[in-house]
């Protein structure tokens, strides 16, 4: 390591006084233009995890779907996930390091994770549409090249898709091409194949309405228009010409204020759906002819997806488990929906993509999704083995579904959550069930919940336990929550600190609106209370 260079280099990307960052549940985010130094060590550290790993490593510059001038990074490990939790405490380290100490920090770096600084680095970056992006991710590219890393910068592509990539790299190939055209060609031509008696010519036109956020999923989209079926009109609405990033629209925007987005004209009935800023989450919705907005969210999405391939595997006969895992954010209703009437065993784990990924490779099928959408299927290696030669060996009714399964493989980006491959999934789905977007929200009636924020001195002052849905500290918190909560029916109640947010997030649930509403208020005044408020204190009403 040429540590003389690093601190050269690092000069002109220096760290703001006193600021000290985390790696949180999406990697360091704040506003962009207190991140130049984080980039260029992010593409320091993107080539020690490459040495050590002797693979491809992702650098996505992102910050999803926050406002437009914030900014942020992500690593993305070797087969496309997330990176590893010994990891993300290197990079709060290298991120905080002073200047003085950054030389220090990366050789102790390198030495505990036993980093042979012999082996070749090659980095591959990816950023999305903020204005801020392509400074930051030339701060990237300084970081890798001034240890000697080699890299390839894919421009503007969508956080899913970069994962793609990397997984694509480390794997000779068998995953698909790591190009943006092997991506649409994968993806498209496994839709084409799941879907064709769905979509065969003649057949009714299906639209759907897509609010891109403003974000890098319109570009992205748009390009992968040629490559579908005649059969699908994909319609881009907020797709970056006018307005701005997330702002009153895109999936986060839609979910938590439980409304349409901005700049997306709804007719009764119309099947819409909304992407994040980096395009891998998906919410999808309609309005009823009484005008009343009906929202489908992860939830729902793991459910329609969970009994298709329950179906798929029931007609072939093969017993491979599937297990649905969520977070304590799923929907009370769900969670009994798929338990109860589907029979499906459902897990809980700590919000968090790489939680619920993690665990949902414990199944034959593993079916994750958040409840703000975000989401995939993974299939175990045997269980994919088993499909694909079963699709070759079975006939008739059994080898079409065979068949259907090896697509679903293909068509799912089993790295990540990925907004463009579940639309196309769900897509398929409703096409091939005739279900309409009615049927499908009608199978369990949500809920009423409702989700606030509390600003408190010190976030960390609440620890959880049990998934996030029982609070540790402060003491008493817990008791009062309990005691709010059974004053209501149907209700459920908790809080945890935000990864990504300085606040602490309060869920509450109950047979009504209103009653979720004065839960969620309660809660989160005894938060306010007990854990140190600052502000405003929580008011009633929203
Ligand atoms: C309630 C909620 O939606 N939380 C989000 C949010 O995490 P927080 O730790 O709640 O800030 O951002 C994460 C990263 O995008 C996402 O995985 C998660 O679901
Ligand atoms: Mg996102």
């Amino acid at each position: 390591m040429d540590l003389d260079a690093v601190t050269k280099h690092s000069a002109s990307h220096a760290k703001p006084d006193g600021l000290i960052l985390q790696y949180g549940t999406a990697g360091f985010r704040t506003k962009a233009d207190r991140l130049d130094h984080v980039m260029f060590r992010m593409g320091l550290l993107a080539v020690l995890r490459s040495k050590q790993t002797k693979s491809t490593i992702g650098v996505m510059v992102t910050a999803s779907h926050n406002p437009e001038d914030d900014n942020g990074v992500k690593l993305v490990d070797p087969l496309g996930e997330m990176l590893a939790p010994s990891w993300e405490e290197h990079a709060t380290r290298l991120a905080n390091a002073e200047e003085q100490d950054l030389a220090r920090a990366l050789v102790a770096i390198s030495e505990e994770a036993a980093v042979n600084l012999h082996q070749d680095a090659f980095v591959v970056i990816a950023r999305d549409t903020r204005p801020s992006s392509e400074k930051l991710s030339e701060s990237v590219i300084d970081g890798v090249t001034v240890l000697g890393g080699q890299f390839h910068d894919y421009g503007l592509l969508t956080t899913p898709q970069l994962h793609y990539m990397v997984c694509c790299r480390n794997t000779g190939g068998r995953y698909g091409e790591a190009t943006i055209d092997g991506y649409f060609h994968k993806l498209s031509t496994a839709f084409a194949e799941l879907s064709k008696q769905a979509f065969c010519s003649g057949g009714d036109q299906r639209t759907l309405k897509v609010d891109c956020a403003n974000g890098i999923g319109a570009l992205k989209l748009r390009e992968m228009k040629q490559y579908l079926p005649q059969g699908l009109s994909v319609q881009l609405f907020n797709d970056g010409t006018s307005g701005k990033l997330n702002h009153f629209c895109g999936a986060d925007f839609v979910k938590s204020h439980q409304k349409p987005p901005e700049g997306l004209e709804m007719k009764a009935n119309e099947r819409c759906c909304s992407f994040d800023g980096d395009a891998d989450r998906i919410i999808y919705y309609y309005c009823d002819a009484d005008g009343h907005f009906h929202l489908i969210d992860g939830d729902k999405i793991a459910m329609l997806i969970s009994s298709f391939l329950k179906e798929l595997l029931l007609e072939i006969g093969e017993s491979l488990t599937v297990g649905v895992v969520q977070t304590a954010y799923a929907n009370g209703s769900s969670t009994r929906y798929l338990e109860e009437v589907m029979k499906v065993p459902v897990y809980c784990t700590k919000t968090g993509v790489k939680h619920l990924h993690h665990k949902a490779q414990e199944f034959d099928l593993g079916v994750y999704f958040e409840a703000n959408g975000h989401g995939t299927v993974l299939f175990s290696k045997a269980a994919e083995t088993k499909i694909r030669q079963l699709a070759k060996e079975l006939e008739d009714k059994k080898g079409k579904a065979a068949k259907m399964l090896e697509n679903v493989i293909d068509l799912f980006n089993q790295a990540t959550g990925d907004a463009i491959s579940d639309m196309l999934v769900i897509e398929a789905i409703l096409a091939l069930k005739g279900l309409t977007i009615q049927q499908w929200d009608a199978l369990y009636t949500d809920l009423p919940n409702r989700q606030l924020k509390v600003k408190v001195a010190d976030r960390e002052v609440i620890s959880t336990t049990d998934a996030e849905r029982q609070v540790v500290k402060p003491p008493g918190l817990q008791e009062a929550i309990n005691d709010l909560v059974r004053k209501y029916k149907l209700s459920r109640a908790f809080v945890r600190p935000s990864g990504t947010e300085d606040v602490v997030r309060v869920y509450a649930e109950a047979d009504s609106q209103e009653n979720a509403d004065s839960l969620a208020y309660e809660v989160s005044l005894a938060v306010f209370q007990q854990a140190g408020g600052v502000g405003e204190r929580p008011q009633p009403g929203f």
